[in-house]
């Protein structure tokens, strides 16, 4: 990237009563001289059908904009409405004689307005800012910290406003997908709703008690499941060839429980049909067991498409046109086709579902995988509708029954290795379980299949989530995705939130009588991954990622094996752990240990990006922002952490970590409002002193810890420190040596 985009900040009026947000406007800038024809262009991809847009689906206009690679972030663009009508739009970019840089910067700054300018804030009537489970918190910085997040909701609601664009003449065309009821966003570039995030912004907001909010959500939900037929990745029209983990029928089921609004099963119930229907016309596929000869109708991710995710266009298409030997037609449209099916699955991306980690993204093989979570997940929502229906309707409570003990013995054929005593993908290329472990392990406990071997007593038990207790001895921070480093924002060492709320669930789910008795302690001159199955992890201990610690003036990776490699290990806990609790059991021990963890990881980054809160936690000194980079800041809520720190944000992936952040304030809250009791007062170190200060956490996005942030992506963010940018800049880099290629 030769020169950044600028950004146009400026307040946008709202009505009183409304949350001010700030809208953050990345101006096109050329990455080369004026002057300078574009590159050349490889041939167009096949038009789309599920995405017709002339302008921002794939064809030439598009790809010409993004070939200019005028904006740090490739979502930009497909977010900026258009300012003109649509046919306008096209005129001026046909009457273009010559396709220089500077012709397509005055193109964009004519034609586009500022991105997210179709969404405007709302208030939240009758917030109260003090909700009932602040009482289960028991410190004094744990609780007003957790109240400090449950005022972020404020910054974070929105409405669809269609009517801000192109005046009154409505003829101007966006990529938003409009919106009846009010929606929750995750933050940053995320300006519209998500699916699978919406699951944790619940959980949120059911803590909140802003149960509005969520029946909102679900309604729109319903609506797009009435529309499309599908709950699609998010809400802009590029995300309609494909779903995203399908946790709908697990949020309908939380908010029943908890407000106790059965009547939303009347509209909900034939809709949750309508989504299961569509990931089995469309994601399921017979499998039969090279273990038990059996055959099971599973699930796996599968888009069909065969072109630049328009939000990533420009990284896609350096993807698929720098594989080496080139790539022909149908490979192409192969591997356009796996980089779409990686979004649907949520972990974009990740080495978990490489062919070969070594060729990185270019050996994505997702559609031939059968994943664990994603099964898992529709076990659990064969199970919940059967228990909607219950005895009012048991022919249909009978139908999801039995799917749901179908999957649970294909998840156990497939997925569960009894000697290793954990669950993996399986792979339809090599028709065999994938050794790659990963957090996706957890998620069948989560939704309620504990395997046999694990029942049997509390020493398997423990062993098959032995790994949570080598991540709380070995490394500073939170459950990381997976433990491959890769520059990937779905592995290590980047830990998420939703992650550590499956991790947590996990655990709650195994009955108490295999939970007794305390963490065992590793065999003589071993570390805990002695305690470990073997095989378990993939890894031997020395491949572990290695977790820094200050070495005299400089940093070093700790010892990678033997005692001394569980360098946060206490007396009867860890770092940050809380304090252990009379009689507790080695389960109740790790959940209080990662949830205490959890909690300081998003506290500590908060603050060293300049959060505080009057009288309880002062704001840093600007020597120690000036740190991150946050001098002018007020602390980001991240949606993505380092497990090597308790206060970094994770890196890596194809766009800058950002703050806002739905899913973070999510199981934030649901942490504090089920382990209060037990969460201390995080110890967050020192930004001055400690190694993690040099890499730790700063403004990402320009927004706010609050949230505030509504437009502005990444680079161009006011407070991004160096070291989120390098990832980028890499990728930039090899985009645009690529690009000069073509
Ligand atoms: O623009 C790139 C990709 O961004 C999204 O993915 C990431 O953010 C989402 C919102 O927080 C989250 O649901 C997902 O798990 C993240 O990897 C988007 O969902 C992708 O489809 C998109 O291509």
């Amino acid at each position: 990237q030769s020169s950044s985009a600028s950004t146009a900040t400026g307040p946008v009026a709202l009505s009183t009563g409304v949350p001010s947000i700030t809208l953050s406007t990345a101006v096109a800038s050329a990455t080369a001289a004026t002057s300078s024809q574009l590159p050349s262009q490889v041939p167009l991809p096949p038009k789309q059908a599920w995405c017709p847009s002339e302008i921002f689906c794939a064809g030439p206009l598009l790809q010409t904009v993004a070939v200019a690679n005028l904006f740090p972030d490739d979502k930009t663009f497909v977010d900026k409405p258009t300012s003109k009508s649509s046919q306008a739009v096209l005129a001026d970019f046909q009457n273009i004689s010559q396709p220089t840089y500077g012709a397509i910067v005055n193109f964009v700054d004519s034609d586009f307005t500022g991105e997210g300018l179709e969404l405007e804030a709302v208030a939240l009537p009758g917030f109260n800012p003090n909700p009932p489970f602040l009482k289960n918190v028991t410190e004094t910085l744990p609780k007003a910290f957790a109240q400090t997040v449950h005022g972020f909701w404020t910054q974070l609601i929105r409405n669809t406003n269609s009517s801000t664009l192109c005046g009154s003449s409505g003829k101007c065309e966006s990529t938003l997908i409009p919106l009846n009821h009010t929606f929750v966003v995750p933050g940053g570039r995320f300006r519209e709703q998500y699916y699978w995030d919406s699951f944790w912004i619940v959980e949120g907001l059911i803590q909140s008690q802003l149960f509005s909010i969520v029946n909102d959500t679900l309604q729109n939900f319903m609506d797009e499941l009435e529309r499309f037929g599908f709950i699609p990745n998010g809400g802009r029209i590029y995300y309609l060839n494909r779903s995203q983990p399908p946790l709908f029928i697990q949020m309908l089921a939380n908010y029943v429980e908890a407000s106790g609004d059965r009547g939303i099963l009347t509209r909900a119930l034939p809709l949750a049909e309508k989504e299961l229907a569509w990931w089995s016309t469309n994601r399921s596929i017979s499998v039969t067991s090279p273990f038990t000869n059996k055959t099971h109708t599973m699930f796996r991710y599968a888009v069909n498409n065969t072109a630049p995710r328009p939000e990533s266009y420009l990284a896609d298409y350096t993807t698929v046109n720098s594989v080496s030997p080139a790539l022909n037609d149908s490979a192409k449209a192969e591997l356009y086709a796996q980089l779409a099916t990686g979004a649907e699955s949520g972990w974009d991306y990740t080495t978990r579902f490489f062919l070969s980690p070594q060729d990185g993204l270019n050996s994505i093989n997702i559609r031939n995988t059968v994943p664990v979570d994603l099964n898992s997940i529709l076990y659990k929502n064969h199970v919940l509708m059967a228990s909607f229906y219950g005895t009012a309707n048991t022919t249909a409570a009978n139908r999801h029954r039995a799917a749901a003990s179908a999957l649970r013995d294909g998840i156990l054929d497939l997925f569960w290795d009894s000697s290793k005593l954990a669950f993996y993908d399986f792979s339809l290329t090599n028709n065999a379980r994938n050794n790659f472990f990963s957090v996706a392990t957890f998620y069948p406990y989560w939704s309620g299949i504990i395997p046999d071997e694990v029942l049997a007593n509390s020493t398997s038990a423990f062993s098959a989530f032995s790994s949570i207790n080598l991540v709380l001895n070995r490394y500073n921070g939170t459950f990381p995705t997976t433990f491959i480093t890769s520059g990937q924002q779905w592995d290590a060492p980047n830990a998420w939130p939703p992650h550590q709320y499956i991790v947590l669930n996990a655990l709650r789910a195994l009955p108490s009588n295999i939970t007794k008795g305390s963490i065992p302690t590793p065999p003589s001159n071993q570390s805990t991954f002695g305690l470990i199955p073997s095989g378990q992890l993939g890894l031997s201990e020395t491949d572990l990622p290695g977790q820094p610690v200050q070495g005299g003036s400089t940093l070093i990776n700790a010892t990678t094996s033997g005692p001394n490699a569980d360098i946060n290990k206490g007396n009867n806990t860890v770092a940050n752990g809380g304090t252990a609790q009379p009689g507790e059991g080695w389960g109740q021990a790790l959940q209080r240990q990662l949830a205490n963890r959890v909690f300081t990881s998003i506290l500590c980054s908060w603050q060293a990006t300049g959060g505080s809160i009057p009288n309880v936690l002062p704001r840093l000194s600007d020597q120690e922002l000036n740190v991150t980079q946050s001098v002018t800041n007020t602390g980001n809520m991240f949606e993505k952490f380092s497990n090597l720190d308790v206060n970094s944000a994770g890196q890596g992936g194809e766009y800058t970590v950002q703050a806002g952040f739905g899913w973070t304030n999510g199981v934030l809250l649901w942490v504090a409002s089920n382990y209060g009791a037990v969460i201390d007062s995080p110890k967050c170190p020192d930004l001055l002193t400690t190694p993690t200060g040099s890499t730790s956490s700063s403004g990402s996005s320009g927004s706010s810890g609050s949230g505030s942030g509504s437009g502005g992506s990444s680079k161009s963010g006011a407070n991004g420190a160096l070291s989120y940018f390098k990832p980028f800049l890499a990728f930039a880099l090899a985009s645009a040596i690529v690009v000069a290629q073509l």
